[in-house]
């Protein structure tokens, strides 16, 4: 910025004429000035300079030493210091020694043009006006005080670096002119005081730091001792310490909990914050749990299995004709995998997903639809395969069971039969004086099917099913598909809540907003409440059968966790899931503190499959139960491999193999299946995988063949069998098994193997050798040698 001076103000502060100073500016720069008029800094500087060489000092010894001088008002500048050509100037002359300022004292002519250029003006002056200018007395002369400076220089004083102006000072020679003292005094008051008020200040700040920066820290469940130090700002060794002065004993690495972790914080003075790690499932769904004023009354979610044409269907077909009978809108028109039936004022929903497959699939992928399971057996057949593994399917899930004894109006049919039956599977009949309602009914005649309902109806109202309709909709989807023109269909079960059209929803990793809702019988609906099954469409995928669903208010964010879903399957396919195997059980216990070890039996026949059942139940120990969730007969079914899958099961085969399916779905699921031929071994595998010492595998490879030739009896050594190898090779480490007429006689160790009367390690396919063995010594002609070594593995 160009400050303009009022030359009058100028003249009068200098304490020189105007017309002076008019005449000392005007031959530099050329121009014109009126006394009136303003001038520049340039001028300023020129004319400062002028002035201060005109009344420069002879000797700074001689001037330091006028002590009287300083009373002596002279027309001098004095504020050169201030302005950029004296500061330029003046820390030279200051540093200088006065001896050598004395020598460098040499007069020396100055052009105009030296001049100007050292004041920066540009202007081209005549060569010949000439200044004595007496460069190395540059100085300031402060004995004027009158000047006003300040008014001058108050700029470069805020410009100043403050850190500059002690050396300035120190610098300043002592014992100057009272005036020089005076005005260096306040003004090193002034920077005093400056100085002062900065290092107060920073006083200040520390100590206001040090009052309110009590360290704030935050502090997870868990926390390792030296994330805790390095979060309090200590070393590992001092919080170490100070767990020793509480106590406890630990090392850096150590895990120490939340409530810990606060103690030791508080000891090193910190304000300690519980770190709560909310994710994305926690911001996105409705945590609180229902309050029990909001809770109603919802209708049983049922379902219903049984044996192969026992009559699922039929019953369920009879379910809904009864229904349509009972005058219900709509007519028969069901279009999706659920609906809802009237008995009475009562609702019941009806998934319509026969068989315990469907169901066991969708338990696996963490769906708990069900209340009641409908089990559905044929008066005329009895138990079969099915129903018991329907029974297990339903005891896994502890859902309740009701059973339908169908077909009753064949003249075959025997309903004591059946329920004697059923108490072999520990379902006693009412009528038996047990808890299990058994309903005799027949789907083709219609007989008993109200009393299943009102059945029904009764078991739900004794398991006092609520939910809360005011709350955000969530339930699970019963089937979903593609469709052409609509995109992804997906028939839910809310089972609390209430879900509207329009609601944003994510189910697996589907995600979107319910374009239209449609109930059981075709019929658009807005909303739809507890247990209520509808067909929504809408999302941006088809999901899975069994996948939960939740409205939710935040969409980006739904797709958020939709992506991360995604990621983690995809992370999943890669990692193999850590299903219970009898080699990790052990890890499995201690980790997952495991209560319980379900185990699927398979075996050849039902004798068998009951005794590995007594036996594996037998060898419960104080931590685990085994527990046989179900034991059935024939080969291993893919069926037994969900039922494993989805209560995390292991599957125990007693003479009997996985079908190709099972084996594909085991591999898939990593259910683990373990097949015996003796029960001893299989009980034996279990307990031991229990106490965590399961034996690795071991097998047997095959190394190579040798034939004996001919047989020596050496007193010395002993039988020495001259061998051809066959195949493979023989070596030296490896066992020998003797196979004579295709039966194994023994199995023995090599004690020498030679090559003529060389020792060897071993001898490939086609050279002869002689081979002595450890123990056996009634080695034959034509005997045939099965080297092999044994190795240990695991699957
Ligand atoms: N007599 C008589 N026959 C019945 C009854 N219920 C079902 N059936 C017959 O039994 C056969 C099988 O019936 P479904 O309803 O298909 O049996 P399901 O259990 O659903 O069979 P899958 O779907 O193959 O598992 C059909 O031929 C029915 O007509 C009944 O109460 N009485």
């Amino acid at each position: 910025m160009d400050f303009k001076y009022k030359i009058a103000d100028v003249a009068k502060e200098f304490g020189v004429p105007a017309k002076k100073v008019i005449e000392t500016v005007s031959p530099i720069t050329g121009e014109a000035y009126k006394t009136g008029g303003t001038f520049g800094e340039k001028e300023l500087d020129f004319l400062l300079e002028t002035l201060t060489r005109e009344n420069a000092e002879e000797s700074l010894d001689a001037y330091l030493a006028s002590g009287t001088k300083q009373e002596e008002p002279k027309p001098a500048p004095k504020a050169e210091a201030k302005k950029p050509e004296g500061k330029k100037q003046e820390p030279k002359r200051e540093n200088r020694k006065p001896e050598k300022q004395a020598e460098k004292r040499n007069e020396k002519r100055v052009t105009l043009q030296e001049l100007a250029a050292d004041t920066g003006i540009k202007k081209p002056v005549a060569a010949t006006e000439q200044v004595k200018v007496n460069r190395a007395q540059v100085s300031v002369d402060t004995r004027t005080v009158d000047v006003n400076v300040d008014k001058f220089n108050a700029r470069y004083d805020d410009l100043a670096d403050s850190r500059n102006m002690p050396n300035k000072r120190k610098n300043q020679p002592t014992g100057k002119k009272e005036k020089f003292n005076n005005r260096n005094n306040r003004r090193g008051q002034q920077f005093g005081r400056r100085r002062e008020t900065e290092a107060e200040r920073l006083q200040r700040i520390q100590l206001e730091k040090a009052r309110n920066a009590q360290l704030k820290i935050s502090i997870p469940d868990e926390i390792t001792v030296g994330e805790l130090a390095s979060r309090l700002k200590q070393t590992a060794a001092k919080v170490v310490a100070k767990f020793m002065q509480m106590g406890e004993m630990h090392a850096v690495s150590d895990v120490v909990d939340f409530d810990t972790a606060a103690l030791i914080a508080e000891e090193f003075h910190a304000k300690v914050e519980h770190e709560v790690h909310v994710s994305i499932e926690e911001r996105l769904f409705v945590q609180e749990e229902d309050n029990a004023a909001d809770l109603v009354e919802r209708p049983p979610v049922v379902v219903v299995m049984g044996h192969v044409d026992h009559g699922k269907t039929s019953i369920l077909d009879a379910i809904r004709k009864t229904n349509v009978t009972a005058g219900e809108a709509g007519g028969i028109t069901q279009a999706i995998g659920a609906y809802q039936v009237k008995s009475g004022d009562s609702v019941i929903t009806f998934l319509d997903t026969p068989g315990h497959e469907a169901f066991t699939a969708m338990r696996a992928r963490g769906a708990n639809m069900t209340d009641i399971a409908v089990l559905v057996v044929a008066a005329d057949d009895g138990i079969m395969p099915q129903t018991i593994e329907s029974i297990n399917h339903a005891k896994a899930a502890n859902v309740k069971l009701i059973v339908a004894i169908n077909k009753m109006d064949k003249p075959t049919a025997n309903p004591e039969r059946v329920k004697e039956q059923l108490t072999q599977y520990e379902i006693v009949p009412e009528d038996w004086g047990g808890d299990v309602a058994c309903i005799p009914v027949s789907a083709v005649t219609g007989m008993g099917i109200s009393d299943l309902l009102e059945r029904i109806v009764l078991e739900a109202e004794v398991m006092e099913l609520k939910a809360n309709p005011n709350r955000r909709g969530k339930g699970a989807v019963v089937e979903a598909r593609l469709d052409k023109g609509q995109g992804p269909i997906a028939t839910l079960l809310v089972q609390n809540g209430t879900l509207h059209k329009g609601d944003c929803l994510i189910a697996g990793t589907a995600v979107g907003r319910v374009r239209t809702m449609r109930d059981d019988k075709g019929r658009e609906i807005t909303e739809a409440g507890p247990s209520t099954p509808v067909e929504i469409t809408g999302l941006t995928e088809v999901p899975e059968a069994g996948e939960l669903f939740e409205a939710v208010e935040d969409e980006k964010l739904a797709r958020e966790l939709a992506d991360k879903r995604t990621a983690e399957a995809k992370e999943r396919q890669f990692a193999a899931y850590t299903k219970v195997t009898l080699d990790n059980l052990f890890d499995q216990m201690a980790a997952n503190d495991m209560k319980e070890l379900p185990i699927v039996v398979k075996a050849d026949v039902q004798g068998s499959a009951e005794a590995v059942k007594q036996s594996l139940e037998k060898i419960s120990n104080d931590e685990v139960r085994v527990r046989v969730i179900h034991a059935g007969v024939g080969a291993i079914s893919k069926s037994d491999v969900s039922l494993a899958d989805a209560s995390n099961a292991i599957i125990i085969g007693f003479n009997v193999r996985p079908d190709a399916v099972a084996k594909a779905e085991a591999e898939q699921t990593g259910v683990e299946m373990r097949m015996y031929r003796v029960i001893y071994d299989a009980i034996n595998d279990v307990s031991d995988a229990m106490k965590g010492m399961l034996a690795p595998k071991i097998r047997e490879v095959a190394l190579g063949e040798a034939q004996v030739r001919q047989v020596y009896k050496i007193s010395s050594v002993g039988t020495v069998a001259g061998c051809r190898v066959t195949s493979g090779k023989i070596t030296r480490d490896a066992q020998l098994r003797l196979v004579r007429d295709g039966i194994v006689i023994c199995e023995d160790a090599i004690a020498s193997l030679k090559r003529f009367k060389d020792d060897a390690k071993e001898v490939a396919e086609g050279f002869e050798c002689g081979i002595t063995l450890e123990k056996f010594s009634d080695i034959k002609e034509g005997d045939v040698f099965e080297c092999f070594k044994l190795e240990e593995y695991r699957d």
